[in-house]
């Protein structure tokens, strides 16, 4: 089974791309960091409890009103405005939240190992190369597009909750989508429109997609490990040189 990390900048079409992959023709499972790391904030797991805690004294409105069942979540955008401003409380926020989707992403890839059986199993997480996700993918794709274009879909997208500033700061906070570019296996360019987009997609999935005898032998468990072992070691040594001098 391949784990193929899928990254890109916010707003460079990760989701557009994952989502396309997880439809037909390719209907490949699909593990969505995002969607996990709003899981395992939600009122009354400890990850709510340990960033009510640590940031409650200074966000006035972190919490929600109470829904219909009187429970209070958490408000993301003022997260958002806080985190993304503040360097040192972003790492503080990713100290809490990241080890939680880590041990979420890895159940997960292990029941799509033993259960699902699928020949690749998409992981779509903003922060790959950051959080060193990399070095537990066979593969890795990164979609981007210029800063520009960037900037442009992501006020389309969210201009209802974010300035201009708040846009810029959540870019900065990210590396270089050209540093991301080079980091990747392969790089899905997202420029132009959606067939355009398509396209690409194709061509960059029949690149990466191994073979019927790889895919077949890797579900026996010692061969599978033994090649999830030599593909962690092999991504060690050629990328985390190149990632340590980038970041
Ligand atoms: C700060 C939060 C509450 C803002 O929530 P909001 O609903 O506004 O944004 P959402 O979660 O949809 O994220 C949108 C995009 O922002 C970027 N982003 C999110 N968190 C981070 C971060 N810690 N560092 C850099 N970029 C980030 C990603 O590109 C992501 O796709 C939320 O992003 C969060 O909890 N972030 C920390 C967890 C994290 O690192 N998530 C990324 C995947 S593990
Ligand atoms: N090729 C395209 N043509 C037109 N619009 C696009 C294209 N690709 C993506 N978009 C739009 O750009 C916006 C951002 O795309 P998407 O949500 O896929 O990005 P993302 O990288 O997943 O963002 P985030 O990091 O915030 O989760 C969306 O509104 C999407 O519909």
């Amino acid at each position: 089974m391949l784990v193929l990390g899928l990254t890109g900048g916010i707003a460079t079409g990760k989701s557009t791309v994952a989502s396309i992959l997880s439809s037909p023709p390719y209907s490949l499972p699909l593990i969505d960091a995002d969607q996990l790391a709003r899981e395992v904030v939600l009122p009354g797991t400890p990850g709510f409890a340990k960033i009510v805690a640590h940031f409650g004294p200074s966000i006035p409105d972190l919490l929600l009103p109470p829904d219909e069942h009187g429970k209070r979540g958490l408000n993301r955008p003022a997260l958002g405005r806080h985190i993304f401003a503040n360097d040192a409380e972003r790492k503080v926020l990713n100290a809490i939240i990241h080890p939680e989707v880590r041990k979420a992403i890895f159940r997960r890839l292990v029941y799509h190992w033993l259960v699902s059986r699928a020949d690749i199993v998409v992981l779509d997480i903003p922060l790959l190369f950051e959080a060193k996700f990399d070095l537990f993918c066979g593969a890795t794709m990164v979609v981007a597009c210029t800063p520009d274009l960037q900037r442009e879909r992501l006020m389309k997208r969210d201009g209802h909750v974010l300035t201009d500033n708040d846009a810029e700061q959540r870019m900065a906070s990210q590396m270089p989508i050209e540093e991301k570019a080079q980091l990747a296996d392969v790089v899905v360019w997202n420029n132009k429109g959606l067939d355009e987009l398509n396209a690409t997609v194709a061509a960059a999935i029949a690149s990466v997609r191994p073979s019927r005898l790889t895919t077949w032998l890797e579900w026996f468990p010692p061969f599978g490990l033994a090649m999830a072992l030599a593909c962690f070691v092999r991504r060690y040594f050629s990328k985390s040189g190149a990632r340590e001098k980038k970041t």
